[in-house]
């Protein structure tokens, strides 16, 4: 965080990590279809309200938006000891500025407008490595760099501008936060959006409540079959489901997370650097695959869209399933989701004492007396998990339930389609891998939709985009050997079929 001083001005503040990178992304493609007059893609308050009124799709993009502003007036306000309003709140890209005018971060010269209200914090969605930068002029010239999540805050009648760019690759995208002390219409447009929010969650709860013997009945019909209740568990909300996959499905699935994953995946913040070596034990190497590297790895054409289609339809089976069968009138969003595979180091080490994963709960923090507090660094929005194993062809790994004192309570043999749902306060752990390779396919869900993971919508807009690109390539491919054909005559059809079966084939092979 850099301070006043070191900005040489009153409440000029710079602090880095407002925003993830997804986050980043989701807001820039909140802004993308609407374009104004003067090239700018923007968005505000009360433009998100009548979107989300025209229809609910992109409700989760809407409380990201309200909830990035309120953080940005929470920390203002907490800088400065007293109340702030909104004034106005706006999404703005823009593709180039040749900086005909002292161009202020609301797009408009300097000599145009007015500045408004009595602070401004601008919250950078895009990174840029040169030029487009923010700068103060006076006294000394400073400049900020534009990155995602990064918060620049000043007060409203100290000039700002924007460097000029017109590189055609550089996209600068801002989330603009003017606060008063008065309120104005924009804290009611914010008030208004958090009101259709909660209506949304309401009319949910309704459709979710009576639409459960429904879900349940065509999972059956898919083959969905509970093997375990709580009372075999010995717990209150807790089951083992079989047949959620196929073994194609779950080969499939293994084959993505060894091509896909990145070895210590998800565990980078524990550890520093990414390793080989599991975080939980030396014996055994671990990697995962979240979905957000699956839907990048399609668009880059390095795995085929329909494994991460498969990865998406399973998890969503599992999430509906634990949702369901636990009876859960409040919904269930992600909060995460990973494939994840542990492998035993060395197959020799048969007297291993160690676990694979240590007696935990994934929502709150054991301690030595057995209770396990609810405060951050644990994931504390998490309500439920679910865990949909792909295999069995290792030794040990069995799922374990846990007593207070990590004793062993019961016990589940992962294999192939096998969901083990529970809540997500419940002790739980795995027996260490001894040998071979133990896959599966974790997640766990929230039921505040503040925390939903953006990460599945992101990666389904991908996939529409890689299965056109697909399809037109495949389209291509067709007109040119048909051309081809035509031009050669009739003896080289044959070749035609075969290469729209590779490309098939390829687009299948993940
Ligand atoms: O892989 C499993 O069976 C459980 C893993 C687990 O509990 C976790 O990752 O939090
Ligand atoms: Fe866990």
């Amino acid at each position: 965080m850099a301070e006043p001083n070191d900005l040489f001005g009153d409440y000029r503040l710079v602090v880095d990590g407002f925003l993830r990178e997804d986050q980043c992304q989701e807001l820039v493609d909140f802004a993308a279809l609407q374009e104004d007059k003067n090239g700018f893609r923007t968005i505000s308050i009360l433009e998100a309200i009548k979107k989300i009124n025209e229809s609910h799709d992109q409700e989760i993009t809407l409380r990201l938006f309200l909830r990035s502003s309120s953080i940005a007036k929470h920390f203002m306000q907490r800088y400065l000891n007293h109340n702030l309003y909104h004034h106005t709140t706006r999404i703005i890209c823009k593709d180039k500025w040749d900086g005909n005018c002292f161009m202020t971060e609301t797009g408009k010269c300097s000599n145009e407008s007015l500045p408004q209200g009595t602070f401004h914090a601008i919250t950078y969605l895009t990174d840029i490595e040169k030029d487009a930068g923010s700068f103060f002029p006076k006294p000394d010239e400073i400049i900020i760099r534009p990155k995602c999540g990064r918060m620049v805050t000043y007060k409203s009648s100290d000039p700002v501008g924007v460097k000029p760019f017109s590189d055609p690759d550089i996209q600068r995208c801002v989330l603009l936060n003017v606060f008063d002390n008065t309120p104005s219409q924009d804290e009611i447009n914010h008030i208004d959006a958090s009101l259709l929010l909660k209506k949304i969650d309401q009319q949910r709860v309704k459709v979710n409540s009576n639409d459960r013997k429904k879900v349940l009945k065509t999972l059956k019909e898919q083959g969905v079959e509970v093997t375990m209740t709580s009372k075999d568990l010995r717990g209150k909300e807790r089951f083992v489901a079989d047949g959620l996959a196929s073994d194609e499905e779950c080969e499939a699935l293994i084959e993505l997370a060894n091509v896909g994953s990145v070895r210590g995946d998800g565990y980078k913040h524990q550890q520093g650097t990414v390793s080989l070596i599991s975080p939980h034990t030396k014996h055994e190497m671990f990697q995962g695959l979240t979905v957000a590297r699956a839907a990048k790895l399609a668009k880059e054409k390095v795995i085929g869209p329909d494994s991460v289609d498969l990865y998406l339809k399973l998890a969503e089976k599992g999430r509906l399933m634990v949702e369901k069968y636990l009876n859960l009138t409040r919904p269930l969003y992600f909060d995460f989701t990973h494939l994840v595979c542990r492998t035993a180091v060395d197959d020799e080490a048969v007297d291993r004492k160690d676990l694979s994963h240590p007696i935990h709960a994934d929502n709150c923090l054991l301690q030595p007396d057995g209770t396990c507090l609810k405060e951050v660094p644990a994931y504390i929005q998490r309500d439920y998990s679910g865990i949909i194993y792909l295999n069995q062809e290792f030794d040990g790994g069995e799922f374990i339930f846990a007593y207070p004192n990590k004793s062993e309570q019961t016990s589940v043999k992962p294999k192939c389609g096998r969901l083990v749902g529970f809540n997500a306060a419940d002790l739980h752990g795995v027996k260490a891998v001894l040998k071979g390779q133990r896959c599966c396919l974790a997640m766990w869900y929230t039921q505040d939709p503040n925390f939903k993971e953006l990460a599945h919508n992101q990666a389904q807009k991908v996939l529409k985009v890689v299965h056109a690109e697909v399809e037109a390539e495949e389209n291509d491919e067709k007109d040119n050997e048909s051309q081809t054909s035509k031009e050669e005559g009739r003896t080289e059809t044959s070749s035609k079929d075969t290469k729209s079966e590779d490309i098939l084939g390829h687009s299948d092979e993940l």
